[in-house]
């Protein structure tokens, strides 16, 4: 009898242990955790946002932008899309409205995050997840 109960609680154990590692599990724990938390998210957004205010395809629509302040912004709606447990409502259609983004500058930026991302060694689950996110905002964004 005994030797049957610790064998149940054998099992339920192992099966317990299988649930919190498979990577669907582990996915659901939280992206934001695999873009480092809230110190990795700050540093992914500081060098995205430097690269694209950089990037010659994409710099001039940032040329009256308050950096730090779109840093911020950013790293707490990338939060918030990544599971991280930030509040963010700002509507993307009317910060964007009247900046004539077209679509390769969306496509350019999408590009400029995808580099920096690999440069940051984000697990590619949690690079998709933010990218398909992004892509659901294009048409909120793109305006020309
Ligand atoms: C889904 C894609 C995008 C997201 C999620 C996004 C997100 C944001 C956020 C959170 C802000 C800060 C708003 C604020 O604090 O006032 C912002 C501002 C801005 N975004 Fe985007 N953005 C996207 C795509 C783009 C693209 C493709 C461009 C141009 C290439 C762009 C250009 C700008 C500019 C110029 C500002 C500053 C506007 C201002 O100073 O008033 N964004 N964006």
């Amino acid at each position: 009898m005994k030797a049957r109960l610790e064998s149940t609680i054998a099992i339920i154990g192992f099966v317990a242990g299988m649930a919190l590692t498979t990577p669907a599990a582990r996915a659901s724990t939280s992206y934001y955790q695999q873009f480092g938390g809230e110190s990795g998210m700050h540093s992914l957004v500081n060098d995205f946002v430097n690269r694209v205010t950089s990037d010659p395809r994409i710099d001039f629509y940032f040329a009256h932008t308050n950096i730090p302040a779109l840093k911020a912004a950013l790293a707490t709606q990338f939060c918030m899309l990544e599971g991280g447990g930030c509040k963010f409502d700002m509507s993307m259609k009317s910060v964007h409205q009247g900046l004539n983004i077209t679509q390769a500058a969306f496509n350019a930026l999408a590009n400029d995050l995808n580099i920096t991302m690999d440069e940051h060694d984000i697990p590619v689950a949690a690079q998709n997840n933010l990218l398909a996110k992004l892509a659901a905002m294009e048409s909120q964004v793109v305006t020309k």
